[in-house]
């Protein structure tokens, strides 16, 4: 009765104060709470997974995770929550087949709402078309982009990077004694700043401030996945903030530019930027664009290539056949010229190197390269089934509609019936004569597969093999700890990381001028 009182002799604006927090509380608890289940005929549930947040050890051990539930499940599917999202996981070949070839499984919706990135994506709407029109516009503006008759011009700035950034390098080695670098760092930098030429424009690739900024930022969002994030993206934490705000600061940093290329009334560049503008794209869309390539080409290749020179360092065997193969086509396509009274540079005959060779020349490299994405890309995959229909999974089970699809690419890179010794480092499991990646279908999944394979793959694998090629043949390098001495091996990686990422431990490379070599 006094309470009724009470709320009576409440100020009016008070109350509606009250009103509004109860009914926010109230959207709040129904978004938290609402778990939709799973039909009959879907895989058997997760033994952990729980009300509201699902199966933890999904963000907390993935791959451990992954492992064990296929173990556990007779098919070797099983339905399980990430928070209120249900989903798949599969496993096994019927289950990567499915995974890779089904036409109802979207990917863009998978990783717009799983990667917990897209705040404004509502992850269990049918009709949501958002995303998707986003994802095409970048998807076709990267088609456009990376297709073939460019490829000459964009080796021309993969280049202009490696010239640069390698010469760098050489001139900061004094002759008599190597110098200690941060083999990620260093490598990473360079090939943000080739990514960032190649998708946005040189303003930005040759500004130190804009690309150390470009280079935070990234950090920042890629920091900013957490299971929460991931769970309710609508609900702000401190990562969602972060992300926001790195978000922003990029919007900003790109914007200034176009803005700047829109006043001038002077000579416009050639670069993918003024393209985008001279097509009358609004600048919300081209920052878009220029953020989701560099996010495509940045981590991938930078991690990919940093690793491989650091197994190189470590395996005489394979660093010499490598180096063979650069001195083979370096001695087919651009034998040392006569320069009046000086040797030609050797980075400038690595540089005169003509495409289709760096395209179909250098298997060693790319067997290198091979063998350090199966080891490092592991991650799972993400895909969305909001087609209106069950996808048949065989033995009678299905992914109901409106259900969320994964699969870990460590289920078949790590499978030793398929690759023996799977975690060492071994590229001549791609030998002709071994072939362990034809062992079984879709068994290597570095480059994606099937309906979805990877865009930039022919640039990425142009921005490694000219990188690779030119590092070994120039220096000489070897591992070491922080406190210089020699590391025999490198930390294992932590196979329950959700992407690619670099070594656990310290990690640095002793890199010396190669004798024999023209600087
Ligand atoms: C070493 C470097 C790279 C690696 C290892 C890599 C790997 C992959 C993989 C595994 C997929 C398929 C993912 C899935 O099925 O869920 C993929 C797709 C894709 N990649 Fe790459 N990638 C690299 C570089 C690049 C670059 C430089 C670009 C362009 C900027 C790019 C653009 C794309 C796009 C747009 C897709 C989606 C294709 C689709 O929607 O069908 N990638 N990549």
């Amino acid at each position: 009765m006094d309470t009724v009182k009470t709320w009576a002799a409440t100020d009016g604006s008070v109350k509606a104060a009250v009103l509004v927090a109860l009914i926010l509380l109230s959207t709040l608890a129904t978004y938290l709470l609402q778990q939709p289940g799973f039909p009959e005929n879907a895989p058997k549930l997760h033994h952990e997974d729980r009300w509201v947040v699902g199966t933890r050890a999904y963000f907390s051990k993935r791959w451990d995770f992954f492992r064990d539930a296929a173990a556990r499940s007779a098919t070797g599917m099983w339905s399980f929550h990430v928070g209120r999202l249900p989903i798949i996981g599969l496993s096994g070949p019927e289950g990567r087949k499915v995974f890779f070839e089904s036409k109802q499984l979207d990917m863009s919706k998978g990783y717009a709402v799983l990667f917990g990135q897209s705040p404004d994506v509502d992850p269990m709407a049918p009709d949501d078309k958002d995303p998707s029109k986003q994802s095409n516009y970048i998807l076709t503006t990267l088609t456009r982009l990376l297709k073939r008759e460019n490829m000459p011009s964009l080796l021309a700035r993969i280049l202009k990077d490696v010239r640069a950034n390698l010469s760098t390098l050489a001139t900061t080695t004094p002759s008599s004694s190597p110098q200690t670098i941060d083999p990620f760092a260093t490598i990473y930098a360079h090939i943000a700043q080739l990514t960032t030429r190649t998708f946005a424009c040189d303003a930005l690739a040759d500004n130190p401030t804009n690309l150390a900024s470009i280079l935070s930022n990234f950090a920042a969002i890629d920091k900013s996945a957490t299971p929460l994030t991931m769970m309710y993206p609508r609900i702000p934490t401190r990562a969602s903030i972060s992300r926001f705000l790195a978000g922003i600061r990029l919007y900003r940093l790109i914007d200034a530019v176009a803005r700047a290329r829109i006043a001038s009334s002077g000579l416009r560049p050639n670069d993918p930027l003024q393209s985008l503008l001279d097509q009358g794209h609004t600048a919300d869309k081209i920052v878009g664009f220029v953020v989701s390539a560099l996010f495509a080409g940045m981590v991938n290749t930078g991690l990919n290539t940093a690793w491989t020179l650091c197994y190189l360092a470590l395996d005489p065997v394979w660093l010499a056949r490598a180096r063979e193969e650069v001195r083979g086509a370096l001695d087919r396509h651009v034998p040392e010229a006569e320069v009046p009274g000086r040797r030609q540079r050797t980075l400038d005959r690595i540089c005169g190197v003509p495409l289709q060779a760096w395209e179909a020349e250098f298997p060693v490299l790319e067997w290198c390269v091979r063998d350090t994405m199966r080891i490092h890309m592991q991650g799972a995959a993400l895909r969305a089934n909001f087609s209106g229909r069950e996808v048949g999974l065989g033995r009678g089970e299905v992914v109901p509609d409106r259900t969320f699809v994964v699969y870990h690419t460590a289920d078949i890179h790590l499978d030793e019936s398929v690759y023996p010794d799977p975690l060492r480092w071994d590229p001549g499991r791609y030998m002709p004569e071994r072939a362990e990646d034809r062992g079984a279908h879709l068994a290597f999944l570095g480059w994606g597969a099937a309906r979805h394979p990877c865009l930039g793959k022919a640039f990425a694998k142009l921005e490694m093999t000219t990188t690779l090629a030119a590092f070994i043949t120039l220096f000489d390098f070897s591992l070491v700890d922080l406190k210089g001495e020699p590391l025999a091996r490198l930390p294992a990686p932590d196979r329950n990381q959700w992407q690619i990422e670099g070594p656990r431990g310290p990690v640095r490379m002793r890199v010396g001028r190669r004798e024999g070599v023209v600087f």
